[in-house]
């Protein structure tokens, strides 16, 4: 990745970001990107204290100050915005994920929105909840604003205890970059929650979609509506998918282009995908099938939860050896 490192005369401590200017700066030894404002903050951002540095550092990970900053964004309150060129699938922030109110350095927590809450009221408003994770709080994920039409996207790795932000379109210098507090598009979650969504973006974080918003378009909402039906009938493929393999994964490769024309990041190609793979793989004549699937679930997962999560390593073992997986020939026709 092209980082531009000249005349970063100011930066902001990538463990206690704290603003640091001149010979304050210390840069990471070995990308020379990362900076910090002392040895101490350096040593904790290098472990888990921190973002764990040394899985990352030869990633080229976007950096503050570098690739993005916090600026107004108008009348969102801070925003995150892109300073240069970001092209579609590069790693925006890896941002340390805080599991408890008391795990996150108080005037960090207190410098969040809202701003005249009690800490207790920021961790409510900032944490994000996943089911692999429960509640867990990014200090700079915080600073992201939502827009339905976003052009980032966010995941939780539980065993980095990390939030990954990845950008799913091409962001152009100096534009803003957003993801959804609650997505509309996403076809796994029921109609029962897309309907909500809007009632939660108001009453929680005071967002209110226009007429115009993608998420309102009848269209949209109707292909939506279509692309569920699909994705409903996919567990019972998974139960009794011994025979007629080829059309349950035409079922699949269904979804998979609905949900791209959907604007579907990889976040939610991944499950399609791995569902391919493992019907494909419940018959040996079949197998050969899987490739398809695999290939495409290592490169997403890889960009998403990155190379160095569980989830990752345990497709590579998928791919090298089928068998691995539970669904293998249970039956060969
Ligand atoms: C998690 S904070 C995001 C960062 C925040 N802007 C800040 O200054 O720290 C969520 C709050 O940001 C603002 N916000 C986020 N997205 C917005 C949007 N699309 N339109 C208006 N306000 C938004 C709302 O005040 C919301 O309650």
């Amino acid at each position: 990745m092209d980082i531009n490192t000249d005349n970063q005369n100011k930066r902001h401590c990538a463990f206690c970001l704290k603003e640091i200017q001149g010979n304050e700066i210390k840069r990471c030894g070995k990308c020379q990107a990362r900076a910090y404002c002392s040895r101490e903050c350096q040593v904790d951002d290098w472990s888990g204290k921190g973002q764990n540095h040394k899985l990352w550092c030869d990633e080229r990970v976007c950096e503050e100050d570098i690739d993005w900053d916090i600026r107004i964004a108008e009348g969102k309150g801070l925003g995150l915005f892109a300073k240069r060129d970001i092209p579609r699938y590069t790693k925006i922030l890896v941002d340390k994920g805080y599991h408890s109110r008391k795990e996150v350095p108080q005037p960090l927590l207190e410098s969040l929105m809202p701003h005249s809450g009690s800490l207790a009221a920021k961790w409510d408003f900032n944490n994000m909840y996943s089911s692999e994770g429960g509640e867990n709080l990014g200090v700079r994920v915080s600073r992201l604003n939502h827009d339905c039409n976003n052009n980032a996207t966010f995941k939780y790795i539980p065993d980095l205890k990390v939030f990954i932000i990845v950008s799913i379109v091409d962001i152009a210098k100096d534009q803003e970059i957003t993801i959804q507090y609650q997505s509309f598009n996403d076809v796994s979650k029921d109609a029962k929650y897309r309907n909500v969504r809007l009632m939660i973006l108001n009453e929680k974080w005071g967002i209110k979609c226009q007429a115009d918003c993608v998420c309102r378009d009848k269209a949209v909402r109707l292909r939506i509506e279509k692309a569920h039906q699909v994705d409903k009938v996919i567990p019972s493929l998974l139960k009794f998918a011994e025979n007629d393999i080829k059309a349950k994964l035409k079922v699949i490769d269904d979804n998979i282009e609905v949900i791209q024309e959907l604007g579907g990041c990889p976040i939610s190609l991944i499950r399609p995908y791995y569902d391919g793979f493992q019907i494909a793989i419940l018959n040996q004549k079949t197998v050969p099938l899987s490739t398809k699937y695999i290939d495409k679930l290592i490169e997403y997962s890889e960009i998403i939860n990155s190379k160095h999560s569980e989830e990752h390593k345990t497709f590579l073992k998928y791919k090298e050896n089928p068998r691995n997986h539970r669904n293998y020939c249970l039956k060969n026709i």
